[in-house]
């Protein structure tokens, strides 16, 4: 057996908690008793990402990260050079569009594909229902995506009263949801609606964590109840989402609409871009047909098919 050292403190024991912001190599770890503590990670890799259970210690004021806790899932991106993680532990991604502006059909195919990479439910909504032509606009423009199981919707984030918010809450109840969407789509308006005091917390968290230097907004968690059983994740980085850790012959495993469609194809290893007897590329079609493949989703997959087959350095 190895001689152990002796020890001179009282060794402080582990408690473990969630973390609910991080920004470079700091984080604020919520307690069980929802109490938050500035923690530091021990070594020098910041691992750790806001929605890891983690084990920690007190050091003085602050405490120190010990170890991460086994992940149920985590959500990330990748392009040619860096991996950015999103949030761990997550029950639902809710991507956020708008009537206006105009979405990125590619954005939130992309978003969703990481979703079904990760294991994590889709939601997808479509906010500003007030801007009427616009909106039904964009809502037949997701047709394809209601057809393909996932559920959208519809939000008057700045004139819904609360009551027309319910169907959302309902889906959102007792459950982590990560939040992701363009620029202006009404992330924030959200997140205002739903969480009481977010404002507040964000700017009492960025004081903490940044020590009083300027820095853009990083990933946070907010608890919508005072039971802290639902919970939503603000994140930002959905413009540049890369997919690089994806397979480009596992795209169609992550495209519901291409998935339901792959046993047709003559050969089992049919990349569904040239063969003949291809059951996927028999079912384009524009305009959109239920049950079968917008022709808009075909060209996204054929774009990503070649981004990801691309050689990478
Ligand atoms: N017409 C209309 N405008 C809305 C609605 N919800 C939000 N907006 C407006 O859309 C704009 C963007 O909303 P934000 O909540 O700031 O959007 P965001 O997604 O947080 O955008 P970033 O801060 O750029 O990431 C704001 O001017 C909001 O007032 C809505 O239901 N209808
Ligand atoms: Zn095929």
């Amino acid at each position: 057996m190895k001689h152990q050292p002796p020890s001179f403190h009282p060794a402080s024991a582990s408690q473990t908690g969630l973390v609910i912001a991080s920004h470079g190599r700091h984080c604020v770890v919520e307690t069980p008793d929802g109490e938050r503590v500035i923690c530091h990670p021990r070594g020098k890799k910041s691992a750790v990402v806001v929605g890891d259970r983690v084990a920690w210690q007190t050091s003085g004021d602050e405490g120190v990260i010990e170890r991460v806790l086994e992940r149920r899932n985590l959500l990330y991106r990748q392009d040619e050079i860096r991996t950015k993680s999103f949030a761990a532990n997550i029950d639902l991604v809710l991507v956020l569009v708008a009537a206006e502006p105009v979405f990125s059909e590619k954005q939130l195919t992309r978003a969703l594909i990481a979703a079904e990479a990760a294991h994590i439910q889709p939601l997808v909504a479509l906010n500003k229902s007030d801007l009427t032509e616009p909106f039904a606009h964009a809502w037949a423009r997701l047709a394809p995506y209601r057809d393909m199981g996932y559920a959208v919707v519809p939000l008057g984030l700045e004139h819904d009263a609360d009551a027309e918010l319910a169907p959302l809450r309902e889906l959102l109840a007792g459950r982590a949801t990560l939040v992701l969407g363009p620029s202006g789509a009404g992330k924030s308006t959200l997140i205002n609606r739903l969480v009481p005091g977010a404002k507040a917390l964000t700017r009492e968290i960025s004081q903490v964590l940044n020590t009083g230097k300027h820095t853009t907004t990083s990933t946070s968690w907010y608890w919508l109840d005072a039971a802290r059983t639902t919970a939503l994740i603000d994140s930002p980085g959905f413009q540049e989402f890369g997919l690089h850790h994806i397979e480009p012959a596992q795209l169609p495993a992550y495209m519901p609409d291409l998935r339901r469609h792959v046993k047709d194809c003559r050969f089992y290893n049919c990349t569904h871009l040239h063969e003949p007897g291809c059951g996927v590329r028999a079912e384009v079609v524009w305009p959109f047909e239920p049950g079968r493949i917008s022709e808009n989703r075909y060209a996204i997959y054929e774009e990503l098919f070649a981004e990801l087959s691309a050689p990478r350095y």
